[in-house]
């Protein structure tokens, strides 16, 4: 059976285990996630600074599970989709983002999708990926709610989110919502119920998009560019970064 490593790329431990439950109601009844938190980085992402922080202590995790053997597929949840493409060069399973996983899972639900996301200052990423990963076109507007991370925890945050939401179907006509953010991954039920047009959570979706891609056996092209990293040394905090 699968065995799905879910990597919160921020080093909350809340988040993790939220974003683990999430996955693991996603995931098919025989397929094994195991949720982990980095041993270092930040508290939450919400900046290009806090990405570029966060991108070792996520990688150190891929690195560990390919040296046990102990993951046939990896999904990276933030929706920053953070050093995703260097986590496919380490990895021998498929990686999967949520923002990736999310975007690509909304564009088949109709014309257009909104993104709802947390801080105003992360949107551009947001459309910069859906841009990367040629899906500009379905996607229609990137929202914020102007709520921290890991301040989508306190009371009357579930209601902003919620009225963005109701915003993105009223006002940009999409035919979906995705949640930008894995923090929001726990209120997805909830506020499909409620607005009336399919919400994509991205944790679902890539944890499903994993458990697919590694059930057709199907796994990163490693000829090339997603090839292991050439060796060389690493040196100061990333000298054990070095790539045997
Ligand atoms: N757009 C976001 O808020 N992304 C995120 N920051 C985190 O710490 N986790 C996320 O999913």
């Amino acid at each position: 059976s699968p065995r799905i490593l879910v990597i919160n790329p921020n080093t909350t431990a809340a988040m993790t285990d939220s974003i683990g439950a999430c996955a693991a109601a996603a995931a098919s009844p025989g397929t094994t996630v195991t949720a982990v938190t980095p041993a270092m980085g930040p508290a939450s992402i919400e900046s290009h600074y806090d990405e570029a922080l966060a991108v070792p202590g996520m990688l150190a995790e891929i690195a560990r599970a390919e040296a046990d053997g102990s993951a046939d597929g990896y999904v990276i949840a933030c929706f920053g989709d953070p050093g995703l493409d260097a986590a496919r060069e380490l990895a021998r399973g498929p990686v999967v983002g949520i923002a990736e996983a999310a975007m690509r899972t909304a564009a088949y639900l109709g014309r257009g999708f909104s993104v709802v996301t947390t801080l105003d200052r992360t949107r551009g990423r947001a459309e910069d990926l859906a841009a990367h990963y040629g899906l500009a076109r379905f996607c229609r507007r990137v929202r914020a709610c102007e709520i921290g991370v890991l301040a989508l925890e306190e009371p009357g945050a579930r209601e902003v989110v919620l009225a963005e939401c109701r915003r993105a179907v009223t006002e940009d006509g999409s035919d979906a919502v995705v949640l930008g953010c894995a923090g929001m991954a726990e209120l997805c039920a909830e506020i499909s119920a409620e607005i009336g047009v399919p919400v994509v959570d991205g944790v679902a979706a890539a944890t499903r998009t994993v458990e697919t891609l590694v059930a057709l056996g199907l796994r990163t092209g490693d000829r090339g560019e997603f090839a292991r990293p050439p060796a060389k040394p690493y040196t100061g905090l990333l000298r054990d970064f070095q790539v045997a």
